[in-house]
């Protein structure tokens, strides 16, 4: 029997980014990496996370909350994942203001008409924090690239750490770059020993940016919530932009602001709720050779 059989679960989207929540509170148990890969196909129910939602460990929190990829990995942020949670739970109990952790720490969340603001934390800029392979001194452009070696397509991306790795390629004609060709191998370069989120990124102007996304373990997704924070600070950092942007992803707008006074980064946008049910025996389980570690 799968272990998630007869659970019940909330799909939820954050900008078009597919979010299943998973509220596991009441009888925790891990979510095995085969049965998500099983649910995300295209038939049954396709996501890019699940955020499953467990005890909380801390004073103060709702919840602890694990974030799985589609390719049944793990994750320490998700952006959009996060403003889901944070709408089903204020849904669920009235409250505006919910915090929830997660390996990566606190997420401080407030529910408002205007959008679900979420604290994702302070950036983390040093290479072994990302991680990176080895020492690289500065980590504002670091050596890498994509496409033909005598005109590289992608080249010298910013990295950081938000939660979760990020790598950001400066484009001057974002429509023109196929993230879908060059995504994979990026992701999966050995410079990323836990492999990497990567995004090309237009500066529009100082007060905005336009962003394509190629996730860890999802794929093209329409938006995707930590990699707008990462080019936020990482545009704000190198002199591209000021500290307060709006960053505009295939499924619309995040308004990021890199707070001053204490460097966390605080992202609003919306969350919806789109249906629920419970998971079922035949959602779980992959026919031979599907989901297969
Ligand atoms: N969709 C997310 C990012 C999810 C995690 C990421 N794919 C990773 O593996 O780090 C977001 O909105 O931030």
């Amino acid at each position: 029997m799968a272990a998630l059989e007869n659970r019940p679960f909330v799909k939820m989207n954050g900008l078009g980014n597919e979010i299943v929540v998973l509220d596991l509170r009441d009888a925790p148990l891990p979510v095995p990496p085969a049965e998500a890969r099983a649910l995300a196909r295209e038939d049954v129910l396709p996501f890019d996370q699940i955020m499953a939602l467990y005890p909380p460990k801390s004073e103060g929190t709702r919840a602890f909350v694990r974030i799985i990829n589609a390719d049944g990995s793990e994750a320490g942020a998700c952006g959009n994942g996060t403003r889901c949670i944070a709408l089903y739970e204020a849904g669920r109990t009235g409250d505006n203001h919910v915090v929830f952790e997660s390996v990566a720490g606190l997420l401080d969340c407030t529910v408002a008409p205007e959008g679900i603001t979420a604290d994702m934390g302070v950036p983390h800029f040093g290479w072994h924090d990302i991680p990176l392979a080895g020492p690289v001194a500065d980590t504002r452009a670091i050596e890498l690239q994509a496409g033909p070696a005598e005109a590289p397509v992608l080249r010298a991306p910013s990295v950081v750490n938000v939660g979760n790795p990020h790598a950001i390629f400066w484009v001057h004609d974002i429509e023109a770059v196929d993230l879908g060709r060059y995504g994979p191998e990026l992701e999966h370069h050995p410079v990323f020993p836990e492999r990497a989120n990567i995004s090309a990124a237009q500066v529009v102007s100082p007060d905005h940016i336009v962003l394509k996304v190629w996730e860890r373990g999802a794929g093209l997704t329409k938006a995707c919530g930590s990699a707008a924070c990462a080019a936020a600070v990482s545009a704000a950092r190198i002199g591209l932009t000021g500290r307060r942007v709006t960053v505009t992803l295939p499924g619309g707008d995040l308004v990021i602001d890199w707070r001053e006074s204490d460097d966390h980064i605080l992202m609003t946008g919306p969350a919806v709720f789109e249906f629920d049910g419970r998971l079922t025996a035949a959602m779980l389980d992959a026919p031979t050779g599907v989901g297969a570690a």
